[in-house]
């Protein structure tokens, strides 16, 4: 059950935005690489940021991370301004973010990577690889499920296929039961035949895990399939919003990909 259907929440409550940008502005030089840009992302939501090359979609993901520092405008994580929070205090907020390479540890095993995922603050990192309580063992095993690995858990993870590592890096993130995941290209690298099965593994995420979910996605049809909601940038500028069919549809976005203005 999503966390927008939970019944102890009241409607005001379970409307709220987990991630909202108030007219977020990002300039390098010259270039206003984000131009006063709002999204508003609810709670159990899948939604979509695309754009052409060069639109901005990185640059606002940077900005709401806290890898970069808005020049203008603020960032809200569940409705608490974190726009000038330094990068790991907005992480240890719950924001989840995946980049489109892979950062797993090729060395160690996946369960160990997954371990080492769960580690918080000061803790003992080789007390936890050597000695991880039950509750911790049982967590991995459960996302091991989820992206199927389960039977890879001992495996050394630089052994696994490109897809494999990000299936696992996706594991990881949730590891940490982030409020809201931000995904680099999750489609990106990935074979075809395990798209379908990228599809299944995420939406399984956002409904039982209750993760919330925004993606970057140069694949169409997968982010047409997946997302609930479609924004889209353009010379740094939120250019449409809607569902996907709306998106699908909208001239705007199609003169925006064709390079027409
Ligand atoms: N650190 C930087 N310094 C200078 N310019 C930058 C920097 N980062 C991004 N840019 C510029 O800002 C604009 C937006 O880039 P950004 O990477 O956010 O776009 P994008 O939509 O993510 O593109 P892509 O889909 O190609 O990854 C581009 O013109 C880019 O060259």
């Amino acid at each position: 059950m999503s966390k927008a259907t939970a019944g102890t929440e009241t409607a005001v409550e379970s409307d709220r935005a987990v991630l909202r940008t108030d007219g977020v502005t990002k300039r390098f030089g010259g270039l206003t690489a984000v131009s006063d840009v709002n999204v508003e992302i609810h709670r159990g939501e899948i939604v979509g940021l695309i754009g052409p090359n060069g639109a901005g979609k990185s640059t606002l993901f940077n900005c709401i991370t806290g890898t970069l520092t808005p020049d203008e405008g603020q960032v809200y994580l569940q409705g608490e301004d974190v726009t000038d929070w330094p990068e790991h205090k907005i992480a240890r907020a719950g924001l989840g973010r995946m980049f489109q390479e892979t950062r797993v540890f090729g060395d160690m095993t996946v369960r160990k990577n997954l371990l080492l995922a769960a580690q918080e603050g000061g803790a003992d990192v080789g007390n936890l690889l050597r000695r991880p309580d039950d509750s911790l063992l049982a967590r991995t095993d459960e996302l091991l499920d989820y992206v199927d690995l389960a039977g890879l858990a001992d495996t050394r993870a630089g052994r696994m296929s490109f897809g494999q590592q990000k299936l696992l890096e996706f594991a990881m993130e949730l590891m940490s039961e982030p409020e809201i995941l931000l995904m680099d290209e999750p489609a990106g690298g990935i074979n075809p035949s395990m798209l379908e099965n990228l599809i299944d593994y995420i939406r399984n995420a956002n409904e039982d895990e209750e993760t919330t979910i925004f993606l970057i996605e140069h694949n169409m049809d997968f982010v047409m399939e997946i997302a609930d909601r479609i924004y889209v940038l353009a010379h740094g500028e939120r250019i449409a919003e809607g569902t996907p069919e709306e998106i699908q549809n909208d001239q705007t976005v199609l003169d925006a990909y064709l390079g027409r203005e």
